[in-house]
């Protein structure tokens, strides 16, 4: 029996975003993994639903490993209270150390940073480098267009229908909670290397 999922990236703005629900999601994501002993792995930051996140299980007491490119330290600003915080060389080795450390990625609402991050381990999914669970949070109907857009390449025959299977987009933080307790820890890479 493969191990539970023991970390979650999580994606997410480096913003506040517009409506409160996005800051209250945040705050439970970051409550709900440190309650279940899932380490928190993020970009590092102390600002906007990155810090609201991390700062949730820092408090809830959970497990939290910030990640950040040297040059970003001074615009998103890690949150003191962290224990592990990690500066990366580039945006890519940062990104590559999230992928590494993480049993499986979710996305809160955010902004092109959270589109890319996510947008990312789907192709390495689509590329069969890594068989983990992403799950997407629906707060707000923010991830509608993504979706949207999603099925819209699909429609138009670039995606294969089967890569739906990739991601599951929730609707509130219990859910995304639920799947990451019921999900088996895949191999990280089953056929290849990033
Ligand atoms: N191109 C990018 N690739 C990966 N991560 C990025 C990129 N641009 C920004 N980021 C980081 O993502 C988070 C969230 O950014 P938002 O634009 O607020 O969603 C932040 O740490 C960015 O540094």
């Amino acid at each position: 029996m493969p191990p539970a999922i023991r970390s979650a990236a999580v994606f997410c703005g480096s913003r506040l975003g517009a409506n409160p629900v996005f800051a209250q999601a945040a705050r439970a994501l970051g409550q709900g993994l440190a309650a279940r002993g899932i380490t928190l792995v993020y970009g590092g930051g102390g600002i906007g639903l990155m810090g609201t996140v991390a700062e949730a299980a820092v408090e809830a007491g959970g497990t939290v490993r910030g990640i950040i490119p040297e040059f970003l330290t001074k615009l998103e600003r890690p949150s003191p209270r962290l224990a592990e915080i990690e500066i990366t060389d580039s945006m890519h080795s940062r990104k590559r150390r999230m992928f590494d450390l993480a049993d499986a990625f979710v996305t809160l609402p955010g902004g092109l940073g959270t589109l890319d991050e996510t947008v990312e381990v789907l192709t390495w999914r689509q590329l069969r480098l890594h068989a983990k669970p992403v799950i997407i949070l629906d707060i707000g109907g923010w991830a509608q267009p993504v979706v949207a857009l999603i099925d819209a390449m699909i429609a138009h025959g670039f995606v294969a229908p089967d890569n739906r299977e990739f991601f599951r987009v929730v609707p509130d933080v219990p859910a995304a909670l639920a799947l990451l307790e019921a999900a088996p820890a895949g191999p990280a890479e089953p056929s290849g290397r990033l």
